[in-house]
């Protein structure tokens, strides 16, 4: 990432623009109040206006941490997002959600404030570590489940193909997850309706991140999140076998974890109870009512969610 940024840098300097590089920890290290305030102190120390724009260059940790210093930052400065890892090209630079974590959980603190622009090199990928590649492709799967089949077709087509950067397979799924991002944030910018559907899986997934200490990746984690929303919607009469089944079948053929820890139920619930999407007391989930059909399945009471979680648990090492 460092020469990606050293690079973009030495562009804008060679088109007459001042630049200066920041640098912060890497992965989920990133969104922490100590590292936006570092950022913040070195916007003051530089000088940085509103006629200035932030660029950010990495993976959504990275995206998210500069798009919350950028929406906070004089009350609000322009950023670019520049994803360098599979996950931020087709969902954290796209749309505007930033944020950094709390003891308390995920993404907990946070601003909506829309990228200036996005510059996507799919070149990147080259440099991605396949398991970062595989986790950015549970977003994709995501995305798949609750708007776009043909990204599932895909991926059952062959996983060689979308774990190989370069290919026109994953050129396509690329481009079909991150146009129905943007579609869908255009329309519901604020999470007030339609955009809520992007968080199929997020609410367990959410959960693990916390309950892991991070030590989990988030891919990972919304993968057996997306597992549990197809068992609520399973045991609730909303879902079909075949495409709850589905789910663990394409995710397993990633590599991509289906089960978690059973012995941390407690802490999972209580976590899943400050989700962005419950309202009071009353947690809200999204869960199919069929391929591409995202609904809202509001309170579903403690027996269904423990229900839902006993195929998706097993003892794993953390
Ligand atoms: N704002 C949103 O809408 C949104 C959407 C999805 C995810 N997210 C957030 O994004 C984060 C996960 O993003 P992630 O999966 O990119 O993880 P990450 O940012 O931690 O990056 C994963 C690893 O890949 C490395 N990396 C990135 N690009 C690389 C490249 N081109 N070559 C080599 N190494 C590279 C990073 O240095 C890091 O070590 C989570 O915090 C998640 O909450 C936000
Ligand atoms: O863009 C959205 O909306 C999403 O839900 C995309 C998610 O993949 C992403 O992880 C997002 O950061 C989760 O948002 P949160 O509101 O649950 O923190
Ligand atoms: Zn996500």
């Amino acid at each position: 990432m460092k020469d990606t940024a050293h690079a973009i840098a030495g562009d804008l300097r060679a088109h007459g623009h001042e630049a200066e590089l920041i640098a912060v920890p890497d992965g989920e290290q990133a969104k922490d109040h100590a590292v936006a305030a570092h950022c913040w102190n070195e916007l003051a120390r530089l000088g940085f206006t509103r006629s200035d724009a932030v660029v950010a260059v990495g993976g959504g940790a990275t995206t998210d941490l500069a798009g919350f210093v950028a929406a906070t930052w004089l009350r609000g400065v322009p950023i670019v997002q520049v994803p360098t890892s599979l996950t931020a090209m087709v969902d954290g630079a796209i749309g505007g959600k930033t944020a950094i974590n709390i003891p308390a959980g995920k993404n907990l603190v946070g601003a909506f404030h829309a990228p200036a622009g996005v510059v996507c090199d799919l070149g990147l990928l080259e440099t991605l570590p396949e398991i970062e590649l595989v986790n950015g492709l549970a977003e994709v799967v995501r995305i798949g489940f609750i708007a776009d089949p043909v990204i599932l077709d895909t991926i059952e087509a062959g996983t060689e193909a979308v774990t190989t950067p370069g290919t026109p397979q994953l050129r396509d799924i690329i481009e079909r997850a991150a146009r129905i991002k943007a579609e869908i944030v255009t329309e519901d910018m604020r999470d007030h309706g339609r955009r809520q559907f992007l968080n199929y899986g997020h609410t367990l997934g959410h959960a693990i991140e916390k309950v892991a200490r991070y030590r989990w990746r988030h891919g990972s984690a919304v993968s057996v999140g997306m597992c549990y929303a197809a068992e609520l919607g399973r045991i609730t009469g909303h879902l079909d076998d075949a495409t709850a089944d589905r789910h663990a079948e394409i995710l397993m053929m990633l590599g991509l974890p289906t089960t978690y820890r059973p012995d941390v139920w407690p802490d999972l619930l209580e976590a899943m109870r400050i989700d962005k999407k419950a309202r009071g007391s009353r947690l809200r989930f999204i869960v199919l009512d069929g391929l591409a059909a995202p609904t809202v399945l509001d309170d579903p009471g403690e027996e269904v969610l423990v229900a839902a979680y006993a195929p998706c648990c097993r003892l794993v090492a953390d």
